[in-house]
């Protein structure tokens, strides 16, 4: 397992007041873990957030989502908990954690559109809910996050509470969910009829939330309502979080 990530700045110094960066300690650790259920932005907002913080990204729903497409391109049974979890050591993963280059690769091998496909997205869960692998895939975020450099954004469904529980900035970033299944039709182009977006945002969140409260914030998560605001809006709103917890 390995990535590639922006680098950061190791002057320590406070950005100038003109700078988008004002207010932040520069060269100072700085972890913001984002959870969050389908639909409500995170991946989306946390990498915005990142590059205006000139900091590393970790997309870890792609690490499950690329563990469910070696199963399935294997011919390995999701339903068999111990295959699952092997699949999960021995897979040969790569994940960028630049904000500016999505690329995941299984042994080489360009994933990044194919872990997107409607086939691994109603696949995923059963990775998801296979504690052995989860086990393998938290171990890996860890070592991806303490890897990264001064400062990372990771979003997921347990960065707050299990992967990261000391990250500087703990953030749910919440929505309705008539707001996440627009954001979902409109992010897919209309193709997907009522059903189907259900399936894939309803219930689906259904289905991860029998392992890992993504739900509600744990004690000194900050949780953040994006159902009124825009992209533009949501990314300041965690800006100012970050402003506010980290400096
Ligand atoms: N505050 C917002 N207002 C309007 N649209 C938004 C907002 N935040 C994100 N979006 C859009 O909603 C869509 C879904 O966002 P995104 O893929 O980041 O969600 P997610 O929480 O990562 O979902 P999943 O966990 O299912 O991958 C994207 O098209 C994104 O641009
Ligand atoms: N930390 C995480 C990240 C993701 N998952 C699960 C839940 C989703 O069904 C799947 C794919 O995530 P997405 O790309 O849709 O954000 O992975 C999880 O259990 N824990």
């Amino acid at each position: 397992m390995s990535a590639d990530s922006t680098p950061t700045t190791d002057a320590t110094r406070t950005a100038g007041a003109a700078s988008p960066y004002a207010g932040f300690r520069l060269g100072k650790s700085l972890v913001v873990a984002i959870d969050g259920p389908s639909g409500s932005g995170k991946s989306s907002v946390s990498r915005e957030v990142a590059r205006r913080l000139r900091a590393a990204y970790l997309d870890t729903g792609a690490m499950y989502r690329a563990v469910t497409l070696h199963c399935i391109a294997s011919g390995i049974d999701l339903q068999e908990g111990s295959a699952v979890e092997a699949a999960a050591r021995d897979i040969e993963l790569f994940i960028s954690t630049s904000p500016d280059r999505e690329s995941v690769t299984i042994s080489g091998d360009d994933v990044t559109a194919a872990i997107r496909e409607p086939e691994v997205s109603s696949a995923v869960s059963a990775v998801a809910t296979t504690m052995g692998a989860r086990a393998e895939l938290i171990r890996r975020q860890r070592a991806l996050i303490a890897g990264a450099g001064h400062r990372i954004v990771a979003e997921g469904r347990d960065i707050t509470t299990v992967v990261a529980p000391d990250a500087e900035v703990r953030i749910l970033l919440t929505a309705s969910e008539e707001a996440r299944l627009r954001r979902r039709g409109d992010q897919l182009g209309g193709t997907q009829s009522e059903v189907q977006l259900k399936q894939q945002v309803i219930d689906r969140d259904a289905k991860d939330s029998t392992v890992v409260n993504f739900r509600q914030a744990a004690d000194g998560v900050v949780t953040l309502d994006s159902s009124d605001l825009d992209f533009e809006q949501t990314v300041s709103a965690v800006l100012d979080v970050v402003r506010t917890v980290a400096h």
